[in-house]
């Protein structure tokens, strides 16, 4: 085979003569193998794979440094079984040249530099390794600070892996109702089995919370739980999000690449809120990733194999869709193994106060208010809501009637106005009320639809506005679910400015 090093010599003028045409074949010829030598020579240490990265040359004082007696112990070998953190599989697999690099190794690192070897055709066959010096001695400030800021990330990166730990346990899920003991005796029993866990009910009811707490409760425990909220990320960047992306796949911020959230969770679990809301081309890889245990980042053309054990979410009927086909089967069955569901909070009002009791507890704390009480009229009222927006709506309401009235017993008397979707809804309705006096041509009568989509609209950007853009809060206040709320926002074309709008 006629291999060479990927230099970046430009091909031959065409007006050369035949002597000379020879001649600089020669001394590029030369070039080339001279470049070896001198290399071989002065380097401390040179190898050459080939296109699977297993040894076919290594010299001898190289392998002696990995504790190798002679180059024949290492030759057959792949190249990170007798160079441990070496990158040659990846200059193999990228066909990409690394010039300068450190090589952790002991007792001391080395400098090193890699390059693809090519056939004539361009395609990689191998590569060649170089390990320059191991005198570090004239590099120590460069080094140095490399050794500084390899510290500063590795902290960081304890930082990040340790906020991804599950923040909830089945103890925070607050309720002694009946509904809610079997519903974490399910939980519980989910825990322990390790498969993949559908979790289904009303937005609000607690989901997320849950699949925390089955994660926790899991051997997985100690690993990164990972959420993404598939209804708050726009189509075109789901599979990213989901999948990665390889170096150069993007231009811009993206530029280096992106780990897809299967591979962040690796070990750990996958949460996927709202996975009724993915989109169908979409849906059909993540049945792949899930059948393979394995994804593909966007660009790139090797696949990573990870092990996540998937928590999916829905507060739609999933069924339906796949009846109405727009959510695939097959991934419907692969994602219902064991479905839990978490029930409403009308059917478990005997949770109520334990639960207000909770989050006037919390209000408390996050707001340095006096905690206040609910007396019995105020209990009666609460448990004849019918609470569409399920313990998200009734911390909502808890908390304006805290910032709202100065009593630490609360009554009924404190809420009667406070219902959260429907006072900024009425003061929009009063004006709505009040062009309606003014008298109409048919003409002027808007269709049905339309005055519905502006009443929204004009209610929404009301919402956000009162909230500086910040759509989680505005949802909590609309008493709408932030999945609803971000659909709304795409739906009807509102304008939000901010980043919080985009991302939850
Ligand atoms: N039983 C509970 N005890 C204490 N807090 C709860 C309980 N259930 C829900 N919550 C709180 O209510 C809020 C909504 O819960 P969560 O986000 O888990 O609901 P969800 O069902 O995932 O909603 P969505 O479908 O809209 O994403 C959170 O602040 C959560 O901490």
């Amino acid at each position: 085979m006629n291999a060479r090093l990927d230099l970046p010599f430009p091909p031959m003028p065409l007006a050369l003569t035949a002597p000379e045409l020879v001649d600089f074949q020669r001394v590029r010829e030369r070039a080339m193998q001279s470049l070896f030598e001198s290399l071989e020579s002065l380097c401390e240490g040179t190898l050459v794979v080939d296109r699977d990265s297993r040894i076919v040359w290594i010299n001898d004082r190289y392998v002696k440094r990995f504790g190798f007696a002679t180059p024949e112990d290492a030759i057959g070998k792949r190249v990170e079984e007798v160079i441990p953190n070496t990158l040659m599989g990846e200059v193999v697999r990228s066909g990409k040249p690394i010039l300068l690099d450190i090589l952790e190794a002991e007792p001391v690192p080395f400098v090193v530099t890699r390059l693809p070897l090519k056939d004539d055709a361009g395609e990689v066959i191998g590569a060649v390794g170089f390990a320059l010096y191991d005198k570090l001695q004239p590099l120590q400030p460069l080094y140095g600070r490399l050794s500084r800021l390899q510290q500063e990330l590795a902290q960081a990166q304890k930082k990040l892996a340790e906020e991804r730990r599950a923040k909830y346990t089945f103890s925070n899920f607050v309720g002694i109702s009946p509904a809610t003991m079997e519903l974490k005796r399910q939980g519980r029993r989910a825990a322990r089995l390790d498969t993949t866990v559908l979790l289904l009910g009303e937005t609000g009811t607690g989901k997320e919370l849950i699949a925390h707490a089955i994660h926790s409760a899991s051997d997985r425990a100690d690993k990164p739980f990972v959420g993404v909220n598939v209804a708050a990320i726009p189509d075109t960047l789901l599979e990213t999000e989901f999948f990665g992306a390889a170096p150069g796949a993007y231009t811009g911020v993206d530029k280096k690449g992106r780990i897809g959230k299967f591979e962040l969770a690796n070990g750990g679990t996958l949460f996927l809120d709202e996975v009724g809301d993915m989109p169908l081309n979409l849906q059909a890889k993540l049945l792949r990733a899930l059948q393979e245990q394995e994804v593909e980042p966007v660009g790139s053309n090797r696949v990573i194999k990870v092990d996540a054990r998937i928590i999916a979410a829905t507060s739609v009927d999933l069924a339906k869709r796949v009846a109405e086909g727009r959510f695939r089967s097959d991934l419907y069955y692969r994602l219902n193994v064991l479905s839990v569901t978490v029930p409403p909070l009308r059917q478990r009002l005997d949770d109520l106060p334990v639960l207000c009791e909770h989050i006037l507890e919390n209000i408390a704390q996050r707001t340095g208010l006096p905690q206040r009480e609910l007396d019995a009229s105020a209990l009666d009222l609460l448990r004849r809501c019918p609470w569409p927006g399920n313990i998200r709506e009734l911390r909502n309401a808890l908390e304006q009637a805290t910032l709202l009235s100065d009593h630490l017993r609360l009554s009924a008397a404190d809420f009667t106005n406070l219902s959260p979707a429907t006072e900024p809804a009425a003061a929009t309705a009063s004006r709505a009320d009040d062009d309606a006096d003014a008298p109409l041509t048919p003409d002027d009568i808007p269709a049905y639809s339309e005055a519905v989509a502006d009443f929204e609209r004009r209610l929404i950007r009301q919402a956000l506005a009162a909230c500086a853009g910040k759509v989680p809060e505005a949802a909590q206040r609309l008493g709408l679910g932030r999945a609803t709320l971000y659909k709304k926002i795409a739906a009807l074309g509102i304008a939000t400015g901010s980043t919080a709008a985009k991302a939850p």
